[in-house]
């Protein structure tokens, strides 16, 4: 097993369980590494249209399947998405048609994501009206969201024009942020889930239990982590702008964690988030 390990959308595409995110990689050095990542193995990359260096990872795209003719662009998956200053179709629809051009040298883009569903209703349903074009279109071959609670999820599914469900639902998940019911939520809707800050951005690299757990795996941190979420079922996306860093990252494979583990590891208290949390963004009628 490994970068090529996936599951599959409601789309019917598959999706691999690991994949590299690009967020905070200096502007200059992201091609390099998202070439580096192909080179050890990653198949799946996340980006982002406020990451500011979409081209330079759709050119770290190219530049390994241009030096690598047997291996097909379909192998690889490319994610970004739409922020919150372009809800609403008409911007929504300038904000991908940019996306796509940056990605003009990989043809298209895998999956798009609504970053998060900060804005209102009517410019929610706009921006996913405007994907579902695009994913008609085929420029798109999956679209999804990212930072939606269950309200926003429920809002999105009674559209009554919905043509295409959200594939994934990207959110932030660790140990130290469990979110069971909302987890349970995207899984019974068929939603795939992924992890984002999936190693809590490094805060808790010194958790006494995670290093109990890590010694007697005989593995890092870092790797117990990304095991944690692929047990859970999770797509992992952890970054690293360390080229040192990218093969440990995915030779995570072989950790089966057991019930003890997952309890040791696990802090339902502590709901930490180390970002950002558009989960619990008002509806139109909490505001
Ligand atoms: N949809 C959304 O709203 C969000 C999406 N994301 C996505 O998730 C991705 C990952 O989340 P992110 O917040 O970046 O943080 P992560 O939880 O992936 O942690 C990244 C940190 O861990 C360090 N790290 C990585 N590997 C190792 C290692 N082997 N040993 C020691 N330290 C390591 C990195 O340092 P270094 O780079 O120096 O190796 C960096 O400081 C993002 O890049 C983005 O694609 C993230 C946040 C929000
Ligand atoms: O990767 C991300 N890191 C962030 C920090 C703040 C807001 C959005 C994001 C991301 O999408």
């Amino acid at each position: 097993m490994s970068g090529t390990s996936s599951y599959t959308l409601n789309s019917g595409v598959t999706i691999p369980k690991v994949g590299l995110g690009v967020y905070d990689i200096p502007i200059e050095a992201t091609e390099d590494v998202v070439y580096e990542a192909l080179k050890a193995g990653y198949r799946h990359v996340d980006s982002a249209a406020t990451y500011d260096n979409e081209e330079q990872a759709a050119n770290g795209i190219a530049r390994w399947l241009a030096e690598n003719p047997t291996h097909k662009r379909s192998e690889i998956f490319y994610t970004t998405k739409v922020f919150d200053d372009h809800h609403g179709y008409q911007l929504t629809r300038q904000s991908v048609e940019e996306s796509l051009a940056k990605a003009a040298r990989i043809g298209y883009i895998d999956l798009v994501l609504v970053h998060s569903p900060r804005s209102d209703y009517n410019m929610r349903h706009g921006t996913w009206n405007a994907l579902q074009e695009f994913a008609a279109s085929g420029k798109v071959k999956n679209i999804g969201v990212s930072n939606y609670g269950i309200k926003h999820l429920r809002e999105l599914l009674a559209y009554p024009d919905l043509k295409i469900k959200p594939a994934v639902n990207q959110i932030e998940l660790h140990p130290w942020l469990l979110r069971p019911r909302l987890v349970n939520f995207c899984k019974k809707n068929n939603i795939v889930v992924e992890a984002y800050s999936p190693l809590a951005r490094g805060y808790k690299f010194d958790d006494p239990d995670l290093l109990a757990v890590a010694r007697r795996h005989k593995k890092t941190p870092t790797q117990i982590l990304i095991a944690w979420s692929l047990q859970k079922g999770y797509v992992v996306l952890p970054k690293t702008a360390k080229i040192s860093r990218l093969k440990p990252n995915l030779d995570v494979f072989d950790i089966k964690l057991s019930t003890d583990d997952l309890k040791q590891l696990e802090k339902p208290g502590e709901h930490f988030n180390t970002g950002w949390d558009p989960t619990v963004y008002p509806l139109d009628n909490e505001k």
